[in-house]
């Protein structure tokens, strides 16, 4: 079976690639992403400069998935325009993911990035849950309109969003109204961790993070029932528009189930994190094995034809 896909166009070899925050911080963590079969890569969403990020211990792999609250840890924007200015896009595409702490950070990054004239493409975090006292613009409907209003304008070139996971229909539609009204919004990444979960360590009788009292997004096999959700959600009701799958990945069958509930590519977080790059070759061996046995032999005889009942 073959895994070769499209994203806006741009041919790939195969639809896997990292989840923004995820071995993707410094240049040699993206190398490893470049050298790995990976079909792309994203960067950590970036601010305007640089940021340690909250105190230790801020991740913690747990049996079901992770919790982190890394808040924000980055090299700031310049740094990562940098990177993306010496990639070889003849190799695999490279996004850059921009997570401003304001709309005026925001406004700044994605000019430089179009100043910039790269390949590159922008995936705009709406999403980060672990900012003390900065709220998700995903959950503030009318600030993720303004945002979008202003990206999108400056921008003026083909861009994505990261956004959170949505729990209820109403969200559902609220969101996807507003998306749906940016042409220039050419992708929809579903889902960011499920924000603000507690991880209790019963011997100690304690958090198992230090930030924000324990607080922290949720990853791995708890989110991927919401994950599902949310890219076929999506895939629902922005029919002109490309989902990125993210959440909940760690085998073949879970990018199997992610493609088919409307994913065109999938991103990997947590697993990726425990297992390493080399887990991109054992994501497209499992998949093609399920391919096999289903008797598929290319990713659009089944991508988006979920079935209900
Ligand atoms: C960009 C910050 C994010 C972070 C973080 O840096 O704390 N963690 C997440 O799970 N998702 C994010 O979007």
């Amino acid at each position: 079976p073959e895994l070769a896909t499209t994203f806006l166009e741009q041919p790939l070899d195969n639809p896997l690639m990292n989840a923004a925050g995820v071995w993707c911080t410094l240049a040699a963590q993206l190398d490893a992403l470049v050298e790995s079969s990976a079909g792309a890569a994203v960067t950590k969403s970036c601010t305007l400069s640089r940021r340690d990020g909250n105190p230790e211990p801020r991740y913690r792999a747990l049996p079901l998935g992770s919790i982190n609250s890394m808040g924000l840890p980055n090299e700031g924007h310049v740094y990562y325009l940098d990177y993306a200015a010496c990639h070889d896009y003849e190799r695999k595409p490279l996004f850059v993911s921009v997570s401003g702490l304001s709309l005026d950070d925001n406004l700044t990054i994605v000019a430089a990035l179009r100043e910039a004239v790269l390949p590159a493409f922008l995936e705009l975090n709406l999403s980060c849950p672990n900012v003390e006292g900065k709220p998700q613009p995903g959950y503030d409907f009318e600030a993720m309109d303004q945002f979008l209003a202003e990206v999108a304008t400056a921008y003026r070139r083909p861009f994505g969003v990261k956004l959170p996971p949505y729990f209820d229909f109403v969200h559902f539609d609220n969101a996807a109204e507003i998306l749906n009204r940016y042409d220039n919004l050419a992708f929809i990444t579903c889902i960011n961790s499920i924000g603000n979960g507690l991880v209790i360590d019963t011997e100690s009788e304690s958090t198992v993070i230090r930030p924000k009292d324990g607080f922290g997004g949720l990853g791995g096999d708890y989110v991927l029932p919401t994950a599902l959700a949310n890219v076929n959600a999506f895939h629902r009701r922005c029919p002109g528009k490309t989902i990125i799958g993210c959440g909940g990945v760690s085998t073949g069958e879970h990018v199997f189930q992610h493609l088919l509930a409307g994913a065109t590519l999938v991103q990997v977080g947590t697993a990726l994190h425990e297992e390493g790059p080399s887990i991109f070759d054992r994501l497209q061996k499992e998949l093609r094995e399920l391919m096999a046995k289903k008797g598929y032999t290319r990713i659009e005889d089944f991508r988006g034809r979920l079935k209900t009942l």
